[in-house]
Formats: C-alpha cells, sequence, structure tokens
C-alpha cells in the first residue's frame, strides 16, 4: 500500500499547472462509446480512475490507447454491455455508462458503482431519469439492469441536482428519438465540459450551464478531439495548501471562475488573491484568521470536495469556526484524522465545530477517501514534525503526482510502500 511520508513546516512558493479534471475526463470517457469510432482526449490526467474506466471501456470491446496525457479510444468494436462487479465497483463514474450503454446499445448492466465512502450515495435518480426517457430499470442485490428497445425524449424533472443523474440523462438522451427537456440540471463546471464534448461529436444540447437542457437526439455522432480543462478542486487542493503553510503559490492552467466561492473563502481568512484568465495566485504572511460559517452547496456553491481541506485550513486558523456538510451525510471522516494531529473538532450532526488552535503536529493518520487524504497531506505538510498518510491509493484515483507537485513547492513529501 502506498502511503506518503511528510516532513511539515515549510513555507510553499512557486507554481504549478494543474492536470485535467477528474470529474470531467471520466463521463466524457464513458460518452465516448456514443460514437462508433474514434475519440482522442487530451490533457487526461495520469490517475488511477482513468486507468480503471480505461480498463472497462477494454473490457466492453472497445480498444484504448494512453500516450502520456493523450487517450485514443476506439468504440467500433463495442461488443459487451455488461460491466462485471470488479470493475463496476472500483469508481462512481462506471454508473455514467449506464446512460452512455443505453444510448449505443439499447442495453446495460451494472453493479452499484463504488467511488469515495461518504455517503450512502443511491442511484434511484439516474434510474428515474433513465426511465423517462423509456427504459426499463431494474436495481436487485447491488446489480442495476436498463434495457430500452427504443430510448424516447421526454421531460425529466431532477428534485435534486444530482451531477451524475445529470449526466446519465445527458447521455441517454444525446441517442433519444426527438427532443429532452431535462429541469432541475447541476450546472457543474464538468457537466458543461461533458456538454460540449457532445456537441463536438455532433450531438444537439442548448441551455449549456444552466438548469435546463434541451437536448434534440441524433442517430449518429462522429469522431472528435477534445482538451480535458484543468481540475477546479486538484487547483484548490495546491491554493489551499499555500494558505496553510504561508508562501505563495500560483496554479496554473484553472479557470478563476471555477473558483469564486472556495476562493473568497481564502480572502476572509486573510488570504491576499489574485487571478488572471487561466491562473490563479494565493499567498499568506500573517496567520489564517477562523471562518465563522461556510457550508457545501450545489455549483457555484462551496464544492463539497473541498470540504475536508477546508477542515484543515480551519484547525490552523486560530478561533472558533463552523463547516457545515449540506451534500454527503458521511464526509466528515477527516476530523477523527485531523484531531490525531491535535485539531480540536467536535462533529454535531451535519456541522463541524472547529476550535483553531494555530497549529499541527505531524503523525500516523489514514486517508479515508480521496479528499481526507488531501487533506492530510495538507495538514502534514503544515504541521510540525512527520506525518506518515497511509492508504494514499484513495489520493491516487485523483490526484496526479501530489508529491511531486508539492516538491515543487518546496514542500518535504515522498510516497513510500507500506507493509500491510
Ligand atoms: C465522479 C464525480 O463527478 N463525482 C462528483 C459527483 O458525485 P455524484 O455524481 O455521486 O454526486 P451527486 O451530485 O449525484 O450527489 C449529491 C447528493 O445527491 C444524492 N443522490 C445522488 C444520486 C441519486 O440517484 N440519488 C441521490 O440521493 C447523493 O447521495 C448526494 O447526497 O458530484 C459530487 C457533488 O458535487 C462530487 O462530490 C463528486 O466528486
Ligand atoms: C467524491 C469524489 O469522487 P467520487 O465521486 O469519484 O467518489 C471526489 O472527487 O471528491
Amino acid at each position: 500500500m502506498p502511503c506518503f511520508v511528510i516532513n511539515g513546516g515549510f513555507p510553499l512558493h512557486g507554481e504549478v499547472q494543474v492536470q485535467g479534471a477528474k470529474n470531467a475526463v471520466l463521463p466524457i470517457m464513458a460518452a465516448s462509446i456514443l460514437n462508433c469510432g474514434i475519440t482522442v482526449l487530451t490533457h487526461v490526467p495520469r490517475i488511477t480512475d482513468v486507468a480503471d474506466m480505461k480498463e472497462i471501456l477494454e473490457y466492453l470491446g472497445c480498444r484504448v490507447d494512453w500516450y502520456g496525457d493523450v487517450l485514443v479510444i476506439d468504440a467500433k468494436c463495442l461488443d459487451s454491455c455488461e460491466i462485471p462487479g470488479y470493475l463496476g465497483q472500483k469508481m462512481r463514474s462506471s454508473i455514467m455508462l449506464l446512460g452512455a450503454l443505453l444510448g449505443r446499445t439499447g442495453e446495460a448492466a451494472t453493479y452499484h458503482p463504488g467511488g469515495c465512502s461518504i455517503g450512502a450515495r443511491p442511484v434511484d435518480l439516474h434510474c428515474r431519469v433513465l426511465e423517462a426517457l423509456g427504459a426499463e430499470m431494474n436495481v436487485e442485490d447491488g446489480r442495476i439492469f436498463a434495457r430500452a428497445k427504443r430510448l424516447r425524449g421526454g421531460e425529466i424533472y431532477l428534485p435534486f441536482p444530482s451531477v451524475g443523474a445529470t449526466e446519465n440523462a445527458v447521455l441517454a438522451a444525446v441517442c433519444a428519438e426527438g427532443v429532452s427537456v431535462i429541469r432541475g440540471c447541476a450546472r457543474e463546471p464538468e457537466i458543461v465540459q461533458l456538454c460540449i464534448f457532445l456537441n463536438q461529436m455532433g450531438a444537439e444540447i442548448a441551455g449549456i450551464g444552466t438548469g435546463r437542457l434541451i437536448i434534440s437526439g441524433r442517430s449518429c455522432l462522429h469522431d472528435t478531439c477534445y482538451c480535458v480543462e484543468g481540475d477546479r478542486i486538484a487547483a484548490a487542493t495546491y491554493l489551499y495548501a499555500a494558505a496553510a503553510c504561508t508562501g505563495k503559490v500560483t496554479v496554473n492552467g484553472v479557470c478563476p471562475e471555477y473558483l469564486i466561492s472556495p476562493l473568497k473563502a481564502l480572502e476572509k481568512m486573510g488570504c491576499c488573491v489574485e487571478t488572471s484568465r487561466c491562473a490563479v495566485r494565493v499567498g499568506l504572511t500573517g496567520r489564517l484568521k477562523p471562518l465563522r460559517e461556510v457550508r457545501t452547496e450545489v455549483y457555484p456553491g462551496f464544492p463539497t470536495d473541498l470540504q475536508s481541506p477546508m477542515l484543515t485550513l480551519m484547525s490552523l486558523a486560530e478561533g472558533k469556526s463552523v463547516m457545515q456538510e449540506d451534500i454527503f451525510e458521511g464526509r466528515f471522516r477527516t476530523a477523527q484524522e485531523l484531531v490525531k494531529m491535535g485539531a480540536d473538532i467536535v462533529i454535531e450532526g451535519n456541522r463541524a465545530v472547529v476550535a483553531g488552535r494555530g497549529g499541527l503536529q505531524g503523525c500516523e493518520v489514514t486517508a479515508r477517501d480521496l479528499r481526507c487524504g488531501a487533506a492530510l497531506v495538507i495538514a502534514g505538510l503544515a504541521a510540525e514534525g512527520t506525518t506518515v498518510v497511509s492508504d494514499c491509493h484513495h489520493i491516487l484515483r485523483g490526484y496526479e503526482d501530489l508529491p511531486g507537485q508539492f516538491r515543487l513547492l518546496g514542500g518535504q513529501i515522498e510516497e513510500e510502500i507500506q507493509e500491510t
């Protein structure tokens, strides 16, 4: 099992180029099978979720070649519509293949997806949107079956703007007969990217970036080449680390507009934030101030994926902060790990009350999920002494060479293999 060994207490300075977005590239890879031909993706991050999605596409009969940051998917020979459990359960995004396989073959079978263990994460909304387009859904003992002789455009209403259910609705509607109107959509930048990619492939999606998408079904899509945008959550991870360790860090290749809420929070905590067209610089010279209250929301609100890194900052500030988690009911496991490092965090339902003490001490901690891992790495870089973060396979799911990027900024962090 990989672990990260961090010698903390050094300020971070310098620039990094951010990787392509995990949550954009995965649904786009799923979408590639809607075209009975070739898709070329560039700026693809070297993360294990991409490797796992590649394996699923290959299992389904596609040919996938990965050279550097370029992925070439040839979906001509797709010959299966069943994803086995050992592959589907590796990540959340395997569920995206339901809509894509239905659109391509009229049939799909998979298992309840994996991904971060941060709550129940049901798939009822995914089933509901596909049913609205004429699919027959069956969920039994963790297996999910979908079948549609013909997908028909329809009216879809999402009572909650689920990211994944919006993406599945879009994927299925693109090849359905007639027009679909999806109301109550999620508007995350990764959904915008999926829609732009699909339009580039010949789909007809209007209302992109709004809560109402209008999709005119197409019987045939074509080959395309698409460059994945920078990962806003990875970018914010480096910027939050600059705030935790003091110093000044520039992240290149990210759109600052996607980070308005996370950057506003940093400013309130005393950081200096500068932005240009596709770069963000964060600096801190004094001490972090507490943040009276921040709550996670759907985009453009404060992202739940930055809740754990923010808990680290709150622990390092001096004074009381409150973090409210309104998206995932089980996403406070990071708090238990930060407490081992000397943080004072009390969980009250969906609120974490943090009595910031101005510092943390290095010790052995466990990455319970992807962003928990990122939060603990930030904590380790800021803490006094040595921190060992174990179970780093979670971190490798979503971050490309996190230790290498932090070393570029002056952080002392190495990846080691821990005996199990
Ligand atoms: C691969 C990917 O893109 N993952 C992101 C995606 O996850 P994901 O697509 O799983 O997140 P959703 O937006 O679907 O989930 C949000 C909430 O809706 C609930 N829900 C969801 C679907 C459903 O059928 N029924 C239901 O009740 C979930 O349990 C959760 O409480 O968006 C989340 C919210 O921004 C991010 O944290 C994840 O990083
Ligand atoms: C929750 C996350 O990922 P996933 O949905 O892939 O589990 C995340 O990226 O923080």
